[in-house]
C-alpha cells in the first residue's frame, strides 16, 4: 500500500479527495482499523490502537491505491510524507479552528520530523514532498507521479530547524 502521510493539518485528506476524484481508490487508516476494531473514540478524538492493527491488518484485503492520515505510514510499504513550512502550517491549522494547544503539539512535530522519521523505520520507500507554496492540485500531481513511479522526491531537503534558527517556542508564540 501506498501512504499519504504528514503531521496533522499537512493537507493530506485535501490532496486525497483531488485524487479520489481523478479515480484513485482512496482509504483512511481510521476505516481500516474500524474494519479490525482496532479504532476506539476517546473524548472527540478517534484513536487507532496500532499494536491491535499490526496483528490482524492484511494488506491482501485491501484493494486500494492509497491510504491516508498521520498513521497511514505504518501499514504500507511505500509512503509520501507531506511536509509544510511551519509558518504556513500555522495557517493551515488556524483556518481548520484548532485550539492553541493542538496547534503546539503538531506545529512541534512538523518541525522536529517527527512523522519523517517514523516513515524511515516504517516503510521501505519513502518521499517526502514539500507542499509550501504549493496548491493542493499540484501536491496530488506530484504524489501521483511517485505512486505511478514516474518520479522519486527522496527525502532530506526540508530543515525547519535551521530555517527558524533553533528558536522554535519563541517562532510559534510569536505567531499565535
Ligand atoms: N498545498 C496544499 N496541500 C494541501 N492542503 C493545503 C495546501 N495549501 C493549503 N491547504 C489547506 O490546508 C488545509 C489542510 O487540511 P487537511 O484536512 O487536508 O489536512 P490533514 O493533513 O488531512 O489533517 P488531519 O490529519 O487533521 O486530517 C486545508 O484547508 C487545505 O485547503
Amino acid at each position: 500500500m501506498f501512504a499519504i502521510t504528514g503531521t496533522p493539518g499537512v493537507g493530506k485528506t485535501t490532496v486525497s479527495e483531488i485524487l479520489r476524484r481523478k479515480g484513485y481508490r482512496v482509504i483512511h487508516i481510521n476505516e481500516v482499523a474500524e474494519y479490525y476494531g482496532c479504532l476506539s473514540r476517546e473524548g472527540d478524538e478517534l484513536v487507532v490502537d496500532l499494536d491491535c492493527l499490526d496483528g490482524r491488518f492484511d494488506p491482501y484485503e485491501w484493494e486500494c491505491d492509497f491510504v491516508e492520515g498521520h498513521l497511514s505510514h505504518h501499514i504500507a510499504d511505500r509512503c509520501a510524507v507531506l511536509r509544510c513550512h511551519p509558518a504556513e502550517l500555522l495557517e493551515r491549522m488556524k483556518g481548520k479552528g484548532w485550539d492553541e494547544d493542538k496547534i503546539l503539539e503538531n506545529l512541534e512535530a512538523e518541525i522536529v520530523d517527527f512523522i519523517l522519521v517514523e516513515s524511515l523505520e516504517m516503510c521501505a520507500e519513502v518521499h517526502e514532498i514539500d507542499t509550501t507554496g504549493k496548491t493542493p492540485h499540484e501536491v496530488a500531481r506530484i504524489v501521483e507521479s511517485i505512486y505511478l513511479r514516474q518520479t522519486a522526491s527522496p527525502p532530506g531537503n526540508v530543515d525547519w530547524i535551521s530555517e527558524i534558527g533553533g528558536e522554535i517556542d519563541r517562532f510559534i508564540r510569536k505567531r499565535l
